[in-house]
């Protein structure tokens, strides 16, 4: 029987590359493989114990389409943050939620659950998903600006065929919109899907190779990249901010005077000038997409916790906190307008993320398609609006630093 260590010894002197240890053996076997390497790999005086890497809690191959030259998992703390009540367009009436969150911040949890509380005294949030629409831009080169042209209007006159081919990839996905923007020689195309509970990258990009093979088959545009930035996956783009990806989500709620005092130990007054000094003016001195406290820190945690792409949180940072004192009590609001989540696909099949979505009762398709990933999202969202009430609740009463000196060291 080849052992471990026989295949690390092979991968060591050149035998076996390191990506080929699953043909030989089963997926556990090939990441203790890796292990060992790595441990033999190591300076004579430096001891790599990777034994707690290497403890983890699920069979190495249910992970096989999510990690490739596998050698184990790490481990991120994950706490929850509630009772939260929510008055969404996909969630169910009257349904009381705890939101899962992973993440090495101390004070963080607190903080969102102090935010819960304060909704939950509030009466609730109420949140909905705006838009729903995965975006991939491909790049094709043309001769000229009147070719650039002239493919444009083949599009436009054509975006029945591009979508029949694109629609032939998927049995979930819709594409919903078609816009092309031309720069000179380079003509780009952002195509729009309803991806419903996929997140949908993969599924956009595979439905946009389909339509692109059409294009270039019938007009003189030269497919140059599948992805030209317009899309705009991972990357901070003020296109997405205005015009969405993803899920496009507010939530929003009333405090009244008493509630901010009991729980965040201000007035709402305070709390709407920190909000325009700091999120609407520092943001615009800053030149930031993000005019916003710390929603990338609950995008984050939600994000690791329930299996997304942690690359995108960049996307779900993009969002804008409003605060307003109506008749004395407050008004706040958190809308992200690019918030990249699914259901079902990439990293939320690992067993652990799974159970996190069934904290939520999200996890998997849902019925009809789509509304499991408008539930997350409508979570997420009033998480985020938990978290910008409590910070900026800190700051009103100058507390950011006591609370990371008690909770976060
Ligand atoms: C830390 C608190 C919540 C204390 O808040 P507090 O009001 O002094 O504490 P409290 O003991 O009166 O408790 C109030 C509520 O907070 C929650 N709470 C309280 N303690 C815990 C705990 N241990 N575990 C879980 N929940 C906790 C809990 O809901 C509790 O209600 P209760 O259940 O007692 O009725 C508050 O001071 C706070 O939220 N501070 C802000 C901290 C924060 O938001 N940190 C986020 C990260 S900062 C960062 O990364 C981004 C930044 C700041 O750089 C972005 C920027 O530039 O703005
Ligand atoms: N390719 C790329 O350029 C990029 C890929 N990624 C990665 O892509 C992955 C996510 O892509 P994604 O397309 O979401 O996932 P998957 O590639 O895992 O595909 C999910 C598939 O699930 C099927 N499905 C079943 N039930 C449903 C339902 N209720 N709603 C929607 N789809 C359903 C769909 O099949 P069908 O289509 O047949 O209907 C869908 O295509 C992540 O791993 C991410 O890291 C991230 C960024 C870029």
């Amino acid at each position: 029987m080849t052992t471990a260590a026989d295949l690390a010894d092979r991968v060591l002197s050149g035998d076996l590359a390191l990506h080929e240890l699953e043909a030989h053996t089963d997926a556990d076997t090939a990441t203790k493989a890796r292990r060992i390497l790595l441990a033999q790999n190591a300076d004579a005086d430096v001891d790599v114990d990777l034994s707690t890497i290497g403890d983890f809690s699920f069979d190495a191959a249910t992970a096989e389409s999510a990690i490739e030259n596998m050698v184990g998992a790490v481990q991120i703390p994950v706490g929850i943050a509630g009772p939260l009540t929510i008055d969404g367009g996909a969630l169910p009436d009257g349904k009381t939620h705890y939101l899962p969150l992973a993440t090495t911040e101390g004070a963080l949890v607190a903080s969102v659950n102090r935010g819960c509380s304060a909704i939950q005294a509030g009466g609730g949030a109420n949140a909905r998903v705006l838009q729903s629409m995965m975006t991939r831009a491909p790049v094709f080169c043309v001769r000229d600006v009147h070719e650039a042209s002239a493919v444009v209007s083949w599009v436009r006159d054509n975006e029945d065929r591009l979508a029949a081919a694109a629609m032939e990839t998927t049995n979930h996905g819709e594409l919903t919109e078609l816009t092309p923007y031309v720069v000179g020689d380079s003509v780009f195309l952002r195509f729009g899907y309803d991806t419903k509970d996929a997140m949908g990258m993969n599924m956009a990009t595979i439905a946009t190779q389909a339509a692109c093979e059409v294009l270039e088959s019938e007009t003189a545009a030269d497919l140059i990249a599948l992805s030209g930035n317009l899309c705009t996956d991972k990357k901070p783009a003020a296109i997405n901010a205005i015009e969405g990806r993803g899920r496009t989500v507010a939530s929003d709620v009333v405090l009244t005077r008493e509630q901010v005092k009991d729980r965040l130990k201000t007035t709402p007054e305070a709390i709407e000038e920190v909000n325009t000094r700091k999120n609407l003016i520092g943001s615009a001195k800053a030149g930031s997409l993000g005019f916003n406290a710390q929603a990338a820190n609950v995008v984050a945690a939600a994000f690791l916790a329930t299996g997304q792409d942690a690359a995108q949180v960049v996307e779900g940072a993009n969002a804008i906190t409003t605060i307003d004192v109506r008749d004395g009590d407050l008004y706040a609001s958190v809308t992200i307008a690019s918030l990249d989540v699914g259901t079902v696909g990439g990293g939320t099949k690992l067993p652990t993320q799974s159970e996190a979505l069934d904290i939520l009762g999200v996890r998997g398709g849902g019925d009809p398609p789509g509304t499991n990933a408008d539930a997350l999202a409508e979570l997420i969202a009033t998480g985020a609006l938990a978290g910008e009430l409590s910070l900026l609740g800190a700051l009103a009463s100058s507390n950011l630093a006591s609370a990371h000196e008690q909770l976060g060291r």
